[in-house]
Parts: C-alpha cells; sequence; structure tokens
C-alpha cells in the first residue's frame, strides 16, 4: 500500500510503460510501413488513407476501453497513432474551408491528425476544385449544423463535381467571443460568419443588444478585422484568438449546449462497408405529381432508415428540385442495392455520393 502513493516508485513504473509503449507504437509503425508495401504488390495505384478500417480500429478500442481514459480521449490518441503510421505510408494534404483558425480546420486535425499537411483555401468551391485538380487527395467542407442547419453552397457543389463523399466528421462545436481588449460590454459591432451569430442569437440579444451583427466570409475572416479595431468583437474557435492576436473574453457561447457541425471528407475514393456506415444521395425527380412519394417508397418499401432530407432548387428548370438524402447503410448493402434499383426506374438522377463510416465522436 505505501508503494501505492510513493511518487518516485509510481514514476519509475510509468517509465518503464513508456518504455513498453514506444517499443509497441514503433512496430506498430512497422506493421503500418507493411501494409504499404502490400497494398502497392495488388495495386500501383493503391490508396493507403482507408476510412472504413481505420472506423473499425476506433470503434473496436472504444468497445475495448475499460477507463479510467474517457472514449473520448482514446479515440483521439488512436487517431493520432494511426494518422502518424499513415503518414509513413504516404505524405498527405487536405484542402480545407480556411482560413487557419476556421473550425473546418479544427475538424481537419480532429480527423487525419495535427500532423498532416493541409491546404486552406478561401471557399467550398475552391475546396471541390483543388481535389478535383488532384493537388490535394482530400478535401473538407462543412455540410450541416444542428442549430442553423444545411450548408446549401457544399450540396450544391455536388451536382456538378463528380467528387465521392469519403468521410464524415463531427464536431462539437463552441463559440468564443473575442477582441483586443476585456471591455466587449461596450463595443458596438459584432463580426462573424453567419452562421455563427445564428448560433449565439439569443446570447447577443440579451448581453450585446444594440451591437450591430455584420456577417462576414468566415470566423477567421471576422478574427482579422477585430484586430484592427476595438470598438468590435468577433465570434469564432479558440485556435482564432492566438493567431490574430486576440483575448477570449467569454466562451461557449453557442445557445445550443450541444452545437455540433458535419464536415465531409470529399475525395475520389469508393469506400469499402466498415459495418456501420452512411450513404449521400443526390436524386432528381420528374416535375410531376407525386413524385416526392415515389422518392420516398423505394426507400420504405426496402427497410432503408432515412436521417436527412434537404431540397435545392436545380438551377436550370424553376420549380424543379435535387433532393439530398443521407440514409443508414452501405450501397452495397442489399436493402439500398434495391431502393436504388426501384428509384433509377422512376427518378431522372440518382448519384450515389458516398458510402462511408458513419462519424466516430
Ligand atoms: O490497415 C491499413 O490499410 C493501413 O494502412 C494501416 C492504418 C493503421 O495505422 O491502422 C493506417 C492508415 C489507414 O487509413 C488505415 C489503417
Amino acid at each position: 500500500m505505501a508503494d501505492t502513493f510513493n511518487l518516485q516508485a509510481i514514476r519509475e513504473r510509468i517509465d518503464a510503460l513508456d518504455t513498453q509503449i514506444l517499443a509497441l507504437l514503433n512496430e506498430r509503425a512497422q506493421c503500418a510501413e507493411q501494409v504499404a508495401h502490400a497494398k502497392l504488390a495488388e495495386d500501383p495505384n493503391a490508396t493507403f488513407y482507408r476510412p472504413e478500417r481505420e472506423a473499425q480500429i476506433l470503434m473496436r478500442m472504444q468497445l475495448l476501453n475499460a477507463g479510467p481514459l474517457r472514449n473520448e480521449q482514446v479515440t483521439h490518441l488512436f487517431r493520432e497513432i494511426i494518422a502518424s503510421c499513415l503518414a509513413l505510408e504516404e505524405s498527405m494534404k487536405i484542402a480545407y474551408l480556411g482560413p487557419a483558425g476556421t473550425f473546418t480546420q479544427e475538424a481537419t486535425y480532429k480527423h487525419f491528425g495535427m500532423n498532416v499537411g493541409t491546404l486552406p483555401v478561401d471557399s467550398i468551391a475552391q475546396v471541390f476544385r483543388e481535389v478535383e485538380a488532384g493537388r490535394v487527395r482530400y478535401g473538407v467542407v462543412p455540410v450541416e449544423n444542428s442549430t442553423e442547419g444545411v450548408i446549401a453552397h457544399t450540396l450544391d457543389m455536388f451536382v456538378q463535381s463528380t467528387l465521392q463523399v469519403c468521410g464524415e466528421i463531427s464536431l462539437r462545436i463552441h463559440q468564443n467571443l473575442m477582441c483586443v481588449h476585456q471591455d466587449w460590454q461596450t463595443v458596438t459591432k459584432v463580426y462573424a460568419h453567419a452562421q455563427s451569430l445564428g448560433q449565439c442569437r439569443y446570447w447577443l440579444d440579451k448581453h450585446l443588444p444594440h451591437a450591430q451583427r455584420i456577417p462576414v466570409s468566415s470566423n477567421a475572416e471576422a478574427a482579422r478585422l477585430v484586430a484592427a479595431d476595438t470598438d468590435a468583437v468577433a465570434i469564432g474557435s479558440r485556435q482564432a484568438a492566438p493567431i490574430y492576436g486576440l483575448q477570449i473574453v467569454q466562451d461557449s457561447i453557442e445557445d445550443n449546449p450541444n452545437n455540433t457541425t458535419r464536415f465531409l471528407v470529399i475525395g475520389n475514393q469508393v469506400v469499402a462497408p466498415s459495418g456501420n456506415d452512411r450513404t449521400s444521395l443526390l436524386i432528381s425527380t420528374r416535375n410531376q405529381p407525386g413524385s416526392l412519394y415515389h422518392l420516398l417508397k423505394p426507400l420504405a418499401e426496402n427497410g432503408v432508415d432515412m436521417t436527412r432530407i434537404e431540397s435545392r432548387p436545380s438551377r436550370t428548370t424553376n420549380w424543379e428540385y435535387f433532393f439530398f438524402l443521407d440514409v443508414r447503410g452501405h450501397e452495397q448493402d442489399a436493402p439500398i442495392r434495391n431502393a436504388l434499383a426501384m428509384l433509377r426506374a422512376n427518378a431522372a438522377v440518382v448519384r450515389v455520393l458516398g458510402s462511408y463510416p458513419i462519424a466516430i465522436v
């Protein structure tokens, strides 16, 4: 018992464990190098990043985890380990909706690890273009927020693009109020992206009712403007404050404590089933009575669980719509295969945007 709380003895135990962990990590890294050789032997154009395998590893670790580390911490640690192993197979570069300090950057690092190479670009369209042109293999774009709803621009991009959805990232969004000084109650302007202003609507009504709310292209842009304006505050991610020399004067000001944004990983890759997947579909119906019914009937008849439906105007013909659907399961699962065959008989366009592992938090 005396030994249990002996600092020196515990540290010696930690040193011994670290020695083992280090040896095991390097053994794992050697396995990853072997995996790379095995993949190349099978196919010289093999893809090294395998979202389905990563999801399976993370799910298995969560099931095995007996604590005291929380599942979220275990997942974070293993994501970093996998990312470091993947870096031995291939050096990756990910385009994301920048600039530095956006929530999309945070989502990118959460999913691909803190050391991944990144290319911040200034629009969702540009993320698509960078991946399409092959300048990066993958891109990360926001697609929906639990408070503010869909990011229509991302959905619209899929109408012209042939890129696939390879993965999703779910990020808890904490909004912070930041400025150059502490007197935030007296400012007359609040800069932020429209989504963030919307997510903090009631907080702003209560605490800064007279300040003008000014939507800008990103929260990072808001922080950049506020760095040169003592009469303004910005809303944004914790990471943005030090980048732009601001102080966080209020944290977690989002109205909904479960405020979460979902991001998509886009690329050219068709992802194999992980066992816990989602499939995103783009469907355009013929403009006729009952078209929405014909769209939903095949899903219901095959027991396919639809988790989301969004409609967007087609932009070519008035009152014609594209529907974006998310369903549970993988394109290769029989119920989805059957539903797709029925849909294709009726709809003008049916495209599978991708099947990918459901985000692991
Ligand atoms: O299993 C693989 O295919 C690997 O490349 C190994 C590994 C890992 O470190 O576990 C690395 C990257 C992949 O995205 C998935 C898993």
